[in-house]
Parts: C-alpha cells; sequence; structure tokens
C-alpha cells in the first residue's frame, strides 16, 4: 500500500498579517512549515509528500525549507490555486500509483505520529476520516440576521483539523466533481460528504491549532515549548 501527503502552503496569510507568508515565521528559528512537512518525513508510514505552494514562493520554498532540511519524501512541489480546494485538487492531480492520501494543511505544525498512525488505520477501516476536537465553547446556530436558531449539544459537535485522510480514488473523484459543479467546501471531508460519503471522526489534539492569526503565533510558541522543551 502507498501512502501519500499533500502538505497544502498555498494560501497568503492574509490573516497574519505578517508581510510574509505565515508559513515562513520561525519557532525556534525554524519555519512553520518545516515542523509540519518534518513529521511526516519521520514517520515510516508515509511513502512521499506533494507541497503545494503559491508561484512566487516555490524557489524559496525549494531551496530555504525542502533542500535546508533535506526532506527527502517530498517528491513534487507544485502551484497550488485561488481557493484551499483548488490547491488540494493540483496536489491530487500529481500523484501517480497511491492508494491513501493524507491532507494537511502546512500553517498546522504540531500534528503528531499517532494522529498520522491512526489516520491511516481509520481510512482502512472507513475510507475517510479526519482528527478533530471537541469545542471548548458553546457553538449556536444562527439565522441570517445573527439570532439564535438553535444551539446543539456541544458532546454532538467536533471542531475539525487536519489531516484529513481518504482512500484516493474516492477523494480525487469527489474533488474533481465539486471543481466541476463548483460547490463551496472549506475542507476536503465536506467534500467527500457532499456526495453522500460517511466520514469517521477520530480524536485530534489541542495543540493541533492551525496558525492563523498573530495570537496564534503567540499560542504556537507555547505549545512548542511545552512539547520540547520540557
Ligand atoms: N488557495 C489556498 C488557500 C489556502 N491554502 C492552505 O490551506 C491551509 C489553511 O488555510 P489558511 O489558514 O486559511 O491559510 P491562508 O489562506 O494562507 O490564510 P488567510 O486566509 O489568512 O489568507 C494553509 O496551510 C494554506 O497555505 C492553500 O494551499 N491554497
Ligand atoms: C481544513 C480546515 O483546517 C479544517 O478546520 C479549515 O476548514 C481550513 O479553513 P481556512 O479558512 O482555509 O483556514
Amino acid at each position: 500500500m502507498s501512502v501519500g501527503v499533500i502538505v497544502l502552503a498555498a494560501g497568503k496569510g492574509s490573516r497574519m498579517k505578517a508581510g510574509i507568508n505565515k508559513q515562513f515565521l520561525e519557532i525556534d528559528e525554524k519555519p512553520i512549515l518545516y515542523y509540519s512537512l518534518d513529521v511526516f518525513e519521520k514517520n515510516n508510514k508515509i511513502d512521499f509528500i506533494v507541497v503545494v505552494c503559491s508561484p512566487d514562493e516555490e524557489e524559496t520554498i525549494k531551496s530555504c525549507i525542502i533542500d535546508k532540511y533535506g526532506f527527502k519524501k517530498v517528491k513534487k512541489l507544485v502551484v497550488g490555486g485561488n481557493e484551499r480546494k483548488d490547491s488540494v485538487l493540483n496536489g491530487l492531480k500529481v500523484m501517480d500509483d497511491v492508494d491513501m492520501v493524507l491532507i494537511h494543511d502546512g500553517a498546522r505544525p504540531f500534528i503528531n505520529n499517532r494522529i498520522i498512525d491512526e489516520g491511516i488505520e481509520y481510512t482502512l477501516k472507513f475510507n475517510c476520516c479526519a482528527c478533530g476536537v471537541m469545542p471548548v465553547d458553546t457553538i449556536k446556530v444562527v439565522d441570517g440576521e445573527r439570532f439564535s436558531k438553535h444551539t446543539p449539544r456541544r458532546s454532538d459537535l467536533i471542531a475539525v483539523q487536519t489531516p484529513q485522510c481518504f482512500k484516493y480514488d474516492l477523494i480525487r473523484e469527489c474533488h474533481e466533481k465539486v471543481n466541476r459543479e463548483g460547490i463551496e467546501v472549506t475542507d476536503d471531508t465536506s467534500v467527500v460528504e457532499y456526495f453522500g460519503h460517511k466520514v469517521y471522526l477520530y480524536e485530534g489534539s489541542y495543540n493541533n491549532i492551525k496558525i492563523t492569526t498573530p495570537k496564534d503565533m503567540i499560542m504556537a510558541k507555547q505549545i512548542y515549548e511545552n512539547l520540547f522543551t520540557k
């Protein structure tokens, strides 16, 4: 069985307002994207990695991250699209002879081996899965005027993270269809759900944050210290 990973790095990082793309911001002198790649590189169940990036960052990612840190499993660096789902499809299109694919946000540097291994295990069993955590806030469903319509039980809710893991043929087919039909999605589990497939949700980690705003950088440095320097 061949297992590939798509690491997404083709976003703009606009909410970070850093002047450079957030994936190049450093934690303990290494860029965020380094950490997102390193765990997959070292996991012996992962066969290869495809990195998806913006055209103007291709050279920097190659020289300052992939070559510099010797990521041997990164077999392809491809250009992404306007939306996250376009970037995923571009990554899927350059994969061949692959049975399973794990799709991961480059902006989530604190992925771990337990999450990767369980993702592979549950995909073998259920065809698609994603990790996530129970929200810490109470979540409301609202109407168009921001009045609360109802309050789902928190124990019924999961804030979904990445990696999101799929049998390759299934996710490729569903992403192609979503692209053709112009359906709006914010993650890859929604792509398969849209066509009626069931997605298993397993335990992620509260450390597996998506670095999005400047405050997340402060939190990321704290998480890093707790995980790696204590
Ligand atoms: N067209 C896009 C948009 C997003 N991403 C990737 O998807 C992940 C999650 O997206 P997000 O955190 O929203 O990143 P950005 O789009 O970079 O951030 P922003 O929305 O603040 O510009 C990131 O790793 C980002 O690089 C991508 O590959 N292609
Ligand atoms: C895929 C994702 O990380 C799951 O939580 C999330 O939906 C990405 O959203 P973004 O707005 O593209 O960051």
